[in-house]
């Protein structure tokens, strides 16, 4: 068991790798693992930070009403969809990314309210996939700064969704039972998203 140091370490570097991948520019993003379940307490980064420098001693720790309760600085403007997806899944870490590609993709897709994605090998790195031969579909949310409904709206698609669900010309949601199975999940469906602008890109040069 990981003592709460380095959870902080593992949470900050997580955030600091999304940020080289180009997924969490500038503030965009947030980021949260629970530490404890009963009563709720969430290691998260603050609002506002910049990702690319953040250290393991300016995360901030959250309670299930979205209070600080440890630490500098206010909870995320998002720690209700955090709070929603660990409240109805068995999420220990949601990580929430502002590739260029999940922002473009969800807008495209938004009037759709979903992206399906199937065949690839790369599906098999979500957890219980265990053949390319699938298809799985991506929920997209429209935007919504009002994040009591954005979290309700997100409450109702969330068990059925593949580890992951979008907002459109927001950003990507992705959830795991430990921060390394939530990072996986953002890997896994990041490339994925990106194989789908991909085609997308392609099919418009052609026509
Ligand atoms: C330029 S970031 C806009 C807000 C946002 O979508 C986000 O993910 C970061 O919000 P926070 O309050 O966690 O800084
Ligand atoms: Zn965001």
């Amino acid at each position: 068991m990981f003592d709460s140091q380095q959870q902080r370490q593992a949470l900050s570097d997580t955030i600091r790798d999304l940020h080289q991948r180009g997924w969490c520019d500038g503030t965009g993003g947030n980021f949260s693992l629970v530490l404890q379940k009963m009563p709720l307490r969430l290691l998260m980064a603050p609002s506002g930070i910049e990702k690319r420098k953040i250290e393991a001693d300016e995360l901030i720790e959250v309670d299930s009403s979205g209070k600080v309760i440890q630490g500098e600085g206010r909870a995320s403007a998002e720690t209700d969809m955090h709070l929603k997806i660990i409240e109805q899944t068995n999420a220990k870490a949601v990580l929430h990314t502002h590739s260029i590609t999940a922002t473009w993709l969800s807008n495209h897709y938004k009037n759709t309210g979903k992206i399906t994605i199937e065949g690839w090998e790369m599906l098999k790195g979500l957890q219980g996939i265990n053949s390319h031969s699938t298809s799985i579909s991506l929920p997209i949310l429209l935007n919504n700064q009002n994040l009591a409904q954005l979290s309700q709206a997100a409450g109702e698609l969330v068990n059925d969704a593949p580890y992951g669900l979008l907002v459109a010309g927001h950003g990507l949601y992705a959830w795991g039972e430990s921060l390394n199975e939530a990072r996986r999940h953002v890997e896994i469906l990041e490339f994925l998203l990106e194989l789908c602008w991909r085609e997308q890109l392609i099919g418009s040069q052609k026509s």
